[in-house]
């Protein structure tokens, strides 16, 4: 039996957002080898705790976050800009996971620890002039699931939100960062760890 390979199981979900386009792919990795995964990189990744500056303060904020690519490539967001590491062996497998799955190419990947609910990311889209026009972000979910919300930035009544599960697959692509913010809310629900890798490609 072959626990890694659970192909047939992956779901693909098409959000049928207007001025989106996301899928949301189930079992991307399969649950049981998600969970290895996130106990390596909660082990091995130097996590580091970033602070952010809002109105002249500056406060930590609410996740640990890394950042590990192609060499020479530095990325900057909200005032930090982050020294990328080179990528390990297992940040490899899943890139090429993920290349092989969008037939495109990453060069970059942020990871954000949850510690547990208490944790969370605010409001933002990802639209930093390094990520071009368009940006494709594949973003996989390790651990505890934790609910991820959208809302459109001109239509306020527009919103949506869906679980993202251990093993999963996020794809924002398409003008989704013009048009939408996302969040990972507080949850009091959550006592246990998530991380999150979100691969980009930067200029
Ligand atoms: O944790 C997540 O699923 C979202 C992370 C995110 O939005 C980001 O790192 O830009
Ligand atoms: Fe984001």
């Amino acid at each position: 039996m072959d626990l890694f390979s659970s192909e047939e199981n992956k779901q693909i979900i098409n959000l049928e957002l207007p001025d989106a386009d996301i899928q949301y792919v189930d079992r991307f990795i399969d649950p049981y080898r998600a969970k290895l995964y996130s106990n390596t990189f909660l082990d091995k990744v130097s996590w580091q705790q970033d602070t952010i500056k809002l109105f002249g303060k500056t406060f930590n904020q609410p996740r640990l976050t890394a950042l590990y690519g192609s060499e020479g490539k530095s990325y900057s967001y909200s005032g930090i800009t982050m020294k990328p590491t080179p990528f390990t062996p297992e940040l490899i497998e899943i890139k090429k996971r993920i290349e092989k799955f969008t037939s495109l190419q990453f060069n970059a990947v942020l990871l954000n620890l949850y510690r547990d609910g208490n944790d969370s990311n605010g409001w933002h889209s990802d639209d930093e002039k390094e990520l071009g026009d368009n940006p494709v972000i594949a973003s996989v979910s390790l651990g505890a699931g934790r609910q991820f919300q959208l809302k459109h930035k001109i239509v306020k009544h527009l919103r949506h939100k869906l679980e993202l599960e251990n093993g999963s697959l996020l794809l924002m692509k398409g003008t989704t960062q013009k048009y939408w913010k996302h969040q990972i809310p507080k949850t009091e629900k959550i006592t246990s760890p998530r991380i999150n890798l979100t691969f980009r490609y930067i200029y």
